[in-house]
């Protein structure tokens, strides 16, 4: 599949252009992209917002159209000139244009006055959708009638924000639901405009594309990257293959260990779809991993989705705390052990006796644990109660990051030996 993404250029790489290209990338979509402006920024302020001029801006256009064949076009900021030149090639290739009406970043620096708003209305008639956040959406109904100005009414209208209402002919289509994860995120329209196009090239539907679009979105704000003045969209996917993979490799390096750590219940190693909603959204061995009489261990059953209750209950307990921590592993507890990895690992517990009637075990210590510790520790243990077994529990942010733990928490537990 190719799009083309036709924006303004952004030197950090958390919004525009780069974030587009990363976006499609990561949905092994290729994106040509034409680039409308440089505008050096970053989280903290728009320097100035350079124009290109509309000599430089048809040979983008003339390059791009020579080398690929384009259905689906993502717009984030336009001038007027590139407005103008895309009008003409919607016509000519009869494009089907997504266009995200940047009208000013997050720092509020103006990417549009009115007279470039007039000509966004052109292009909004001849688009297929446009993403507006509840402000641009309110300023462009504005804009409309005071200057008696249409929009088409099939123009299919996303107002994103928490929750994103898809409009067509002035009615809620469908309200996709999102939640908020408490981190402020440079170019997260960008993401989602460009992910949502992405996904239409694929064949999905216009809500399907809307719905995992959304949750790639939000992947991209869990796993955004930190700098010094803020967080960058960081485009990831992590579908059902990723976990199912990030399973099976992790497994073939267990079995490359000389892995002993197993309680006498047997271990299970899960992982998560990112924002996992029940134990359906987490994989696991259908199984158990079990002693055997030679010292070794057996791998039993399969890896599936849906499979492992138990450790799901730690990972969805803790990815309220943490939404990166997507996997977890129980293994067999040691006292002198659990002593020795306060020094290496973040350990938080919780205690049995302490525990309130008619709760699952799992979500409830796993919580306390959570809440003492201010966040998801790498290991969570408890001491055992009447018929239980003392287990330390690892978690970490997919089964192969876990198994690595698990490989350090071994070599250390054979030292002692
Ligand atoms: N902190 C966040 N937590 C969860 N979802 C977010 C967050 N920030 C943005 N999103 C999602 O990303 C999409 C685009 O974000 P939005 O802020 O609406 O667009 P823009 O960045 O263009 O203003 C929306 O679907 C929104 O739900
Ligand atoms: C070149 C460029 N394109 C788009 C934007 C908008 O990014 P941001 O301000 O972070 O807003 P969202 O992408 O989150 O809507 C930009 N600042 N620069």
């Amino acid at each position: 599949m190719v799009i083309l993404a036709i924006g303004g250029y952004d030197p950090t790489g958390g919004a525009g252009i780069s974030a587009d290209m990363k976006t499609a990338h990561t949905l092994n979509v290729y994106c040509p992209t034409i680039t409308t402006s440089i505008i050096p920024q970053n989280n903290k302020m728009v320097y100035e917002k350079f124009d290109l001029s509309e000599n430089n801006i048809k040979n983008q256009f003339k390059a791009v159209f020579e080398e690929f064949d384009i259905e689906y076009v993502k717009t984030g900021v336009l001038t007027t000139t590139a407005i103008n030149v895309l009008l003409k090639y919607i016509d000519k290739y009869e494009l089907k244009v997504i266009c995200d009406p940047v009208l000013a970043s997050t720092t509020k620096f103006p990417f549009a006055n009115k007279e470039l708003l007039a000509e966004y209305i052109k292009l909004f008639n001849k688009s297929f959708l446009i993403t507006p956040n509840r402000q641009e959406y309110n300023e462009i109904i504005n804009f409309t009638k005071n200057n008696k100005l249409k929009i088409k009414d099939d123009l299919n209208i996303l107002i994103t924000g928490i929750n994103d209402i898809l409009l067509k002919n002035s009615k809620i289509i469908k309200t996709f639901k999102g939640f908020r994860i408490n981190r402020e995120v440079h170019g997260t329209g960008c993401v989602y405009s460009t992910a949502i196009t992405a996904f239409l090239s694929k064949g999905r539907n216009l809500e399907e594309a809307i719905k995992e679009a959304k949750k790639f979105t939000l992947s991209s704000i869990i796993y955004s990257k930190k700098s010094k003045l803020g967080y960058n969209s960081n485009p990831t996917y992590i579908s059902k293959e990723t976990v199912i993979k990030n399973l099976n490799y992790a497994l073939y390096l267990l079995k490359h260990m000389n892995f002993n750590l197993i309680p006498e219940v047997g271990s299970n190693i899960a992982e998560s779809l990112p924002i996992p909603k029940d134990f359906r959204d987490v994989a696991g061995l259908t199984g158990r991993i079990i002693k055997n009489k030679l010292g070794g261990f057996y791998i039993v059953g399969d890896v599936e989705f849906g499979a492992s209750e138990h450790i799901a209950k730690i990972i969805l307990s803790a990815s309220k705390f943490n939404p990166e921590i997507r996997s977890c592993m129980n293994i067999k507890y040691d006292e002198e052990l659990i002593k020795i990895l306060q020094d290496k690992f973040t350990v938080s517990s919780f205690d049995r006796k302490d525990e309130p009637p008619d709760v699952s075990t799992m979500e409830w210590g796993t919580t306390l644990a959570c809440e003492k510790f201010g966040g998801v520790p790498d290991l969570i243990y408890d001491k055992g109660g009447e018929g239980k077994e003392p287990m330390i529990r690892v978690l970490g942010r997919d089964a192969v990051e876990v198994i690595k733990k698990v490989e350090v928490i071994q070599k250390i537990y054979n030292s002692l030996r």
